[in-house]
């Protein structure tokens, strides 16, 4: 079996025949981690001051005490660790004093050594303590600072133009911001870990200098060889993982498709499971490519760095020799530099491997910011007035052009609908009737003309307080995983109590759903791993229903309402739909012409403009767009059976999924 993709062969198109040889790919929009400029050394020592300010900006949001003790704790353990490596002089001072230790003298010199032996332990024993503080302090504040991120994160998100999700790049922006939000209690603990080793390095740096002056400059020469290679094999990682990464979104894309519950179905009876593990290991294949050559070359990085670090060290234990031959330097003083020195040389191969952790870690968490961002530059600004229930929704030559669209979706397109009114949207697919009833409900704004409600712009109008008048009943409704009622009510419930939810289920045919459930409207709706009980496209569907019936709207738009329900169900709601209209303005979008007969206005749009308007019997006798679907319809229908054992007429059942994004 070979895997090549379906469109690999020169497929033929509307625009004509095609040779491309189209492979699944990511394209990323450019604001991703691995999209921006190269990572250099320079550029990750300089962004080390800014990621601890950062980290510890967002610690300080949450708990000001926690984090100042977390400095001060820092600061102490650094002041603890120089006097502990100055209470070894005294110690090794006390114990070896010129070199000359004969054994009658061993009892005199220990007791000598021991004031220095206490303040040594002394000094790591508080040392110790102040390390599980600050373990306690950054575990407990770690997790609370994701889960502010993530809140900043969903309120940016909530607060957003709907519009913002056709910009292209926000959802992978949102995606990114996510991780993130994750990485930020990485930051706080990385972001700890560097100050204990810079606190560390500090201390051992200078009591080296008081014991010797050449120490210092000689260690530094040690361990830049070691420090250089560390980061040059973490620079190789990134440069790997940024090659990588469009590929792992691909491969990430490609196992939610195999994965989902809603694809299980069609990759068995399509016996498609060998031709997709093929693709699986095909992108799998790439990935290994390029991780291979990064692991070569950080290898031989790691190699380098190894052999010239342990050259210099060499050299630096050479002279420590040196200066003790030459008695420039005490053997006490000589003891206390090896500490000092090894010291040193952990806490600079801690800051390094923390220090690039936490530039890892901030890379994830511009991404975070800068959604914040960009969410921000979309928050919806609108005017503050607040409307009552609508009388009349007009759209007056509109046009309306998705971000990114080389073309209006809408073109000058002008409807009303008044209170008591059903008006019904109807055209082929892609003409324009889900993107205009989102105008009519002030859910986007137009990009030339005008929507008003009662003559007022939706842009004027205080979205929130809109919305309170609004019911929508979209295509691909959220199958929300909480009770019956909350389904219902959608977390607003209604002076009415139980009694006013129910009426609502009654009329959209939920309620003997709901009664066959274990718990009436306390059954969790949700999957049956989240211990909630699974509903059938339809059931789910007559509660979507019941939501906009319960809801107190002035305006209700429907947007195929009906196609997942039986014919029962479906005669009942657009029986019941009159008289329910009676109050408010009504937008239908339906296929299903013989529906749009209950409408007082049938709208026909065409490639995003109104190419027919008027009532039912009108449009059936003109000829044109409306007549000729209504024919294609009812040529169907007359080749099946007329009537159903109940009577009612027989209608064609389409079972609508929710739409569910695969993560990238
Ligand atoms: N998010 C989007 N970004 C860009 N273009 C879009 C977007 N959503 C819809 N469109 C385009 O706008 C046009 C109108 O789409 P719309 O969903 O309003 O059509 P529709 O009449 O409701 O279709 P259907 O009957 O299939 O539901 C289509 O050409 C579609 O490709």
């Amino acid at each position: 079996m070979t895997h090549s993709d379906s469109s690999s062969s020169g497929t033929t198109t509307p625009q004509g025949p095609t040779s491309h040889n189209e492979t699944l790919r990511y394209i990323p929009s450019g604001s991703g981690v691995f999209e921006r400029n190269q990572v250099t050394t320079g550029m990750m020592i300089r962004r080390l001051p800014h990621l601890l300010r950062q980290a510890l900006g967002l610690g300080w949001r949450i708990d000001r005490r926690a984090v100042t003790l977390l400095l001060a704790c820092q600061a102490a353990a650094g002041f603890l660790e120089a006097f502990g490596l100055v209470a070894i002089t005294g110690v090794l001072g006390a114990l070896i004093g010129d070199g000359n230790v004969a054994a009658e003298d061993i009892d005199d010199r220990l007791r000598d050594a021991l004031p220095s032996l206490a303040v040594l332990a002394a000094a790591f024993g508080a040392r110790a303590a102040l390390g599980i503080t600050v373990t306690n302090i950054s575990t407990r504040l770690a997790p609370r600072m994701t889960r502010e991120a993530q809140l900043e994160l969903l309120r940016a998100a909530t607060r957003a133009e709907l519009s913002a999700y056709d910009n292209p790049g926000f959802s992978e922006q949102q995606e990114a911001a996510n991780r993130g939000a994750e990485a930020s209690r990485d930051l706080l603990i990385e972001a700890q870990d560097v100050m204990a080793s810079i606190a560390s390095l500090v201390a051992a740096a200078g009591v080296m200098t008081v014991l010797h002056p050449v120490l210092l400059p000689l260690l530094a020469l040690a361990t830049l060889p070691q420090g250089w290679a560390s980061i040059r094999g973490v620079r190789v990682h990134y440069e790997a993982s940024r090659a990588t990464a469009a590929h792992r979104v691909a491969s990430n894309h490609l196992r939610w498709h195999i994965l989902t519950k809603q694809a299980a179905d069609q990759i068995r009876a399509s016996t498609m499971a060998d031709y997709l593990l093929g693709r699986y290991r095909t992108i799998g294949a790439r990935i290994d490519e390029q991780i291979d050559k990064a692991a070569h070359s950080e290898a031989r990085y790691a190699l380098t760095g190894a052999v010239a670090g342990g050259i210099a060290t060499a050299g630096v234990w050479a002279a420590l020799l040196g200066l003790l031959a030459s008695g420039r330097m005490s053997l006490a003083a000589a003891g206390t530099a090896v500490v000092a020195l090894r010291t040193v040389s952990t806490s600079l191969h801690g800051l390094v491997g923390y220090g690039t952790r936490l530039f890892r870690s901030g890379l994830y968490l511009d991404d975070w910011s800068r959604f914040i961002a960009a969410a921000a530059s979309h928050r919806i600004k609108r005017g503050t007035i607040s409307p009552p229930s609508p009388d009349v929704v007009r759209a007056e030559s509109v046009t309306y052009q998705y971000p990114g669209a080389d073309k209006p979706a809408l073109d000058a397109v002008s409807v009303e609908v008044h209170r008591g009114e059903i008006l019904a949207l109807v055209g082929e697919n892609g003409s324009g009737k889900t993107t205009l009833s989102r105008l009519l409900a002030g859910l986007y704004l137009p990009t030339a003309g005008e929507v008003t409600w009662d003559n007022i712009s939706t842009l004027a109008l205080d979205p929130e307080a809109a919305w309170a008048h609004t019911a929508l009943i979209p295509q691909n409704f959220t199958r929300w995983p909480m009770t019956a009622r909350a389904n219902i009510t959608l977390g607003q419930p209604l002076p009415g109590g139980d009694a006013s939810v129910l009426e609502a289920a009654e009329h959209s045919g939920a309620a003997e759903v709901i009664a066959e459930q274990r718990s009436g409207l306390d059954t969790l709706l949700a999957n049956h791993e989240f211990g909630g009980v699974e509903l059938s496209g339809g059931q789910w569907q007559r509660v979507a229903i019941a939501r906009a019936f319960y809801r107190p709207a002035g305006l209700l738009v429907m947007d195929e309402p009906t196609s997942a329900l039986d014919a029962r169900a479906e005669h009942r709601i657009f029986a019941g739909l009159r008289d329910y209209a009676k109050n408010r303005c009504v937008v239908l979008v339906t296929h299903r012409l013989t529906n749009v007969a209950i409408a007082d206005r049938i709208v026909v749009l065409d490639h995003g403009r109104v190419i027919q308007s008027g009532g039912f019997e009108e449009l059936r006798a003109a000829p044109g767009l409306f007549r000729e679907l209504w024919q294609l319809q009812s040529d169907l229908e007359s080749s099946a059976p007329k009537t159903t054992p109940t009577g009612l007429p027989q209608q064609n059942s389409r079972p609508a999924e929710p739409e569910t994004t695969p993560p990238s």
